[in-house]
Parts: C-alpha cells; sequence; structure tokens
C-alpha cells in the first residue's frame, strides 16, 4: 500500500473533545465527497470544504511505500523523550487510505492514533478515537464513533437526522464560509445559530474551529 499524503504539522487539536491537545496531522490526498478543484465545487456533494487536499505538495508531504515508514516520520514531529504520542489522520478522507497496517505501526511506536472523518466509509477497529463529521446528503455507515462534529447549519444534514448514532460526545462547527473576509466566531451568524441550538437542545456542546482564531495550523 503506498500512501499519499498532503501535508504533515505538528501543532493542537483545534477543534472537539481533543481541542488544545498536541497532536500531529497527518493530512492524506484525496476525498470521496468532493474532487478538489474549484470548478467541480458547486456540483459536488461537499461544497463548503475549507481545506486543499490534492496532490502531496505541502509540507512535509509526499508518497510513503511503507507504514513503518510514514510512522516513523510521525514519530520525527514527536519532541524527544516526551510521551502521549497523540496522531490525528484526516485529509480529505483518510477512510480512503487509513489502514489496520498503518495503526499497527503507529501503535508500535506508542501513538494513540484519532481520525477526522466524514462517515460515509468504514474504518479500521483498532483506531483510539473515531470523530465523523457528517456532510450534506451523504449517507454516513457508521455506527458509532467517540465524537461527532457536525458542520452547522446544512440544509440537508440536521442534527436531528443523526439522533442513531451512538456518540459519546456531540458538538456543532460554526459553519465556515471561506469565501468571506473570517470573522471572528462571536462576528459570525452561524456560530450564534449553533449557540441557540445548543441551548435548545442541550445534548449538544459548541465548538469552534480555535486554530483558525489562533492562527496557528
Ligand atoms: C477537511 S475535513 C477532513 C476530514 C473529513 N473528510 C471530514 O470531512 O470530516 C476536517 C474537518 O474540517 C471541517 N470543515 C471543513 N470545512 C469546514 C468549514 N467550511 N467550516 C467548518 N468546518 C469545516 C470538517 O467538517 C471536518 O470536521
Ligand atoms: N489545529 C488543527 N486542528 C484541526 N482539527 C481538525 C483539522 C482538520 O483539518 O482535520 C485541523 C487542522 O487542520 N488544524
Ligand atoms: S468530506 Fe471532508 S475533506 Fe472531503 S470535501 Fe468535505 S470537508 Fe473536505
Ligand atoms: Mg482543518
Amino acid at each position: 500500500m503506498t500512501y499519499s499524503v498532503k501535508e504533515m504539522f505538528y501543532t493542537l487539536q483545534g477543534e472537539g473533545f481533543h481541542t488544545g491537545r498536541p497532536a500531529v496531522f497527518c493530512r492524506f490526498s484525496g476525498c470521496n465527497l468532493w474532487n478538489g478543484r474549484e470548478k467541480d465545487r458547486a456540483t459536488s456533494i461537499c461544497r463548503f470544504c475549507d481545506t486543499d487536499f490534492v496532490g502531496t505538495d505541502g509540507q512535509n508531504g509526499g508518497k510513503f511505500r511503507e507504514a513503518r515508514e510514514l510512522a516513523q516520520r510521525i514519530a520525527d514531529f514527536w519532541p524527544a523523550d516526551q510521551a502521549h504520542r497523540f496522531v490525528v489522520f484526516t485529509g480529505g478522507e483518510p477512510a480512503l487510505q487509513l489502514d489496520e497496517t498503518l495503526i499497527a505501526a503507529l501503535h508500535d511506536v506508542g501513538f494513540e492514533c484519532a481520525v477526522e472523518s466524514n462517515g460515509t466509509l468504514p474504518l479500521p477497529p483498532s483506531l483510539d478515537w473515531v470523530c465523523i463529521s457528517p456532510k450534506g446528503s451523504a449517507e454516513v455507515v457508521i455506527e458509532a464513533c467517540d465524537e461527532l462534529k457536525l458542520v452547522f447549519p446544512q440544509a440537508d444534514a440536521q442534527p436531528e437526522r443523526f439522533s442513531h448514532i451512538h456518540a459519546q460526545h456531540r458538538f456543532l462547527s460554526p459553519l465556515n464560509d471561506w469565501t468571506q473576509a473570517q470573522l471572528s466566531p462571536a462576528q459570525n451568524n452561524n456560530t450564534q445559530a449553533c449557540v441557540q441550538y445548543c441551548l435548545e437542545h442541550p445534548q449538544w456542546r459548541l465548538t469552534l474551529q480555535t486554530h483558525k482564531v489562533l492562527n496557528i495550523d
């Protein structure tokens, strides 16, 4: 299996349950809900993506032929002699490439493995943390996860549609309109809509894209 990686970096998890936790991000190339080309965005299933996941030309990106080689590159980001090793696989859609072999190689070098996925494809069972973020009308096949993190509002993906999914934590994440000048969360109407929805449906909590507020990776 050759893994195509757009970029890798060491930062703080910006969103959801693990917000603020140091993590290596491994962003795989490619997605099943958008091909990443602007000309096709309006006709794709997922239309609001804020991320470039095309190719392997980002920071520390590339093709890795062996799981052990990629695992070692991920481990190289961790500060020397420090435990609490944590990697977040994202993309693009990581379920297209992430497999048991790579997760086993990361467990061997002491990492907890998390994923950010759109939930439309099966995921390797050995993952330590699964965050599912449903997109539009796309069917979610994952029935249980650690964290459901729904971008809100989405006309075709209202929170009630996911009440059957078993999740330890349910978060609403304000839709960030990448076509507009970046507003602070408080100035964004979608944040106010999330606040209102959480107040009326207290099984949901608010999460913010804190890395964007902090202007870090
Ligand atoms: C780029 S996606 C990659 C992982 C996976 N394909 C997914 O959609 O969950 C990473 C995270 O960014 C979120 N995201 C993408 N575009 C966004 C936007 N415009 N506003 C808020 N969150 C966004 C996604 O919902 C997901 O939680
Ligand atoms: N700091 C930081 N946190 C994140 N959480 C999810 C991200 C993603 O793009 O999947 C992301 C990201 O790109 N950066
Ligand atoms: S599913 Fe995830 S990676 Fe794919 S286009 Fe949507 S937000 Fe971007
Ligand atoms: Mg991101």
